[in-house]
């Protein structure tokens, strides 16, 4: 496919040349504003029912870090809210900033925060792969949790213990028993709306569902990230992976609801 990144050239304002769909109608992330939001007495809960889940292993695809799950059943996924089906956990992946800068892809009232979560899953009721269902308007759902700089995160050690041996683009290894339940906050109440991917192909099949709390990490855990490298083993060129985020786009009227 086409070549594309975060870099001045082949960054995110330069995406809409492969991929048109970047100047769409429903594309992410967006400035969630939260006065402006709808609460929505109809907005239930969510539930995550990942004690069954099984993750497989922790890889550097030249974007980000993501840890992969077992999809072939239903032993882990995400239920209620706006959705209409569960959906299952597929893979979780990060975006950070640079040094002493943000890094996550939502902002909440123009604020950003250090860094942001992505918990993809795929509606397996409606659609019979996960390809199907990621150009499908209703066909994932990640879920997205604020980090923010302050103490240790307890279990965060678990999967910046295993980024020395995913430096490299193209680099994985096993990573197994990991429970992302570890990385979530103590509350779910969250905002949703209808987006997109925030990585080309930029496809519009994402509802969003934003934790409105952060979790806590440390300002040296989230260094750890920044020792990636976009760049695979066999290239010259060492580029540090840092500031993996595409920028706000334009809310083109949708509208924001808030759980209760
Ligand atoms: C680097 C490519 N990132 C993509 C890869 N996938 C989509 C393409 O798959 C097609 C079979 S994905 O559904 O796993 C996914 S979710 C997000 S995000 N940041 O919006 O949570 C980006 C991406
Ligand atoms: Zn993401």
């Amino acid at each position: 496919g086409h070549h594309w990144g975060y870099g001045k050239e082949d960054g995110p304002s330069a995406w809409h040349k492969n991929y048109p769909v970047a100047q769409g109608n429903r594309q992410s992330p967006i400035d969630i504003i939260p006065e402006e939001a709808t609460r929505d007495r109809d907005l239930g809960p969510i539930f995550l029912d990942y004690d069954r889940c099984t993750s497989i292993n922790i890889a550097n695809n030249g974007h980000s870090v993501v840890v992969e799950f077992v999809d072939s059943d239903d032993r882990s996924v995400i239920r209620g809210g706006p959705l209409d089906n569960p959906y299952r956990l597929k893979q979780f992946h990060f975006h950070w900033g640079g040094k002493g800068h943000d890094g996550s892809e939502h902002t909440v009232g123009g604020i950003g925060y250090a860094s942001e979560l992505h918990l993809v899953h795929w509606n397996a009721v409606k659609y019979r792969s996960f390809g199907d269902a990621a150009e499908a308007p209703d066909g994932l759902a990640v879920l997205g949790i604020f980090l923010e700089t302050g103490d240790d995160h307890r279990w965060l050690h678990m999967i910046t213990d295993a980024l020395f041996m995913v430096k490299y683009k193209g680099s994985d290894t096993d990573f197994k028993g990991f429970n992302p339940k570890c990385l979530l906050p103590s509350s779910l109440h969250y905002w949703t709306y209808l987006g997109s991917l925030t990585t080309p192909p930029l496809h519009e099949s994402v509802t969003w569902i934003l934790l409105k709390e952060p979790i806590i990490v440390s300002d040296k855990q989230l260094g750890m990230f920044r020792m990636l490298l976009f760049n695979g083993e066999d290239e010259d060129e060492r580029k540090r992976m840092e500031n993996n985020f595409r920028p706000p786009q334009p809310l083109k009227g949708r509208e924001v609801r808030s759980s209760n």
